[in-house]
């Protein structure tokens, strides 16, 4: 068979798709001592992508996660993040370039001996924001979670679902570019899970890009995105999925 006959001129320019690449990683592998964590993964990540990381318990989701808060560096490979590579980042650079990123984790880590509203406003605090603009950023964010009436509680006092409103509050206090979740409702109940994909759907819906890393097959359906899928390491045949609307 010869090839396709051609609808027409090609475009002068094509998209590059590399434009809107928030990340890339280029052959990245992690290597744990004998253990291949991350098996030369080579994926963009787009601005405004709702994206889901797949695959079963140790396929290596949480350390790919890892790799862009720099809580683990790659062992060979590339990671860019808005252009900046990770690997030669200097110690100015990487707080900048970590405020980018809003992070939550299944088990929340908030800190135990701050109230609700001192585990968001800390976020603006440490970036010396305003007084006023702390105060009115971080009620309005706690507002939005439904924990404004739950301002004054320690996170030792709140069910896991309130604990993890806090926990998405406080990431998206930062206004981060990107949003990482790793196993965000993995401990919750539905309820509570249908609440945090509903107030991580909003933050998306104002143009952050999302990355969820999940084994749950019911958070999949929750809400459409790219999904793609780690195998001890490896990024097995990436299954693109609808468009990214709640
Ligand atoms: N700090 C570490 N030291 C040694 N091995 C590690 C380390 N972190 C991860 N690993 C190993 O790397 C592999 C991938 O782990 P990772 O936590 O990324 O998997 P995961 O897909 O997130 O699993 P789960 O769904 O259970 O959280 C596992 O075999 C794990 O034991």
């Amino acid at each position: 068979m010869g090839p396709a006959l051609s609808p027409g001129p090609e475009p002068m320019t094509q998209p590059d798709p590399a434009d809107d690449a928030v990340i890339r990683l280029f052959n990245v592998s992690k290597r744990f001592g004998a253990k291949l964590a991350l098996s030369n993964i080579t994926l963009d990540i787009h601005k405004g992508e709702w994206l889901y990381v797949t695959g079963p318990s140790g396929a290596g989701k949480s350390t790919l996660l890892k790799l862009f808060y720099l809580g683990e560096k790659t062992t060979s490979g590339q990671v860019l993040a808005f252009g900046t590579n990770m690997n030669r980042l200097t110690a100015k650079e990487v707080p900048f370039l970590r405020r980018r990123f809003g992070i939550i984790f299944q088990d929340f880590k908030l800190i135990p001996n701050r109230n609700v509203f001192e585990n968001v406003a800390l976020v603006l605090e440490a970036r010396g924001e305003p007084r006023n603009m702390i105060d009115k950023r971080t009620r309005n964010i706690l507002r939005h979670a439904g924990m404004d009436k739950r301002m004054d509680a320690m996170p030792a006092s709140l069910s896991g679902g309130e604990q993890q409103r806090v926990a998405v509050a406080r990431a998206i206090a930062g206004q981060p570019d990107v949003i990482l979740a790793d196993e965000p409702t993995g401990s919750l109940d539905p309820k509570s899970a249908e609440i945090i994909i509903g107030l991580l759907a909003a933050y998306h819906e104002k143009g952050a890009t999302v990355m969820v890393a999940t084994h749950d097959r019911e958070l999949l359906a929750r809400k459409q995105g790219r999904i793609i899928r780690l195998e001890e390491g490896r990024l097995v045949a990436p299954e693109p999925v609808g468009g990214g609307r709640p």
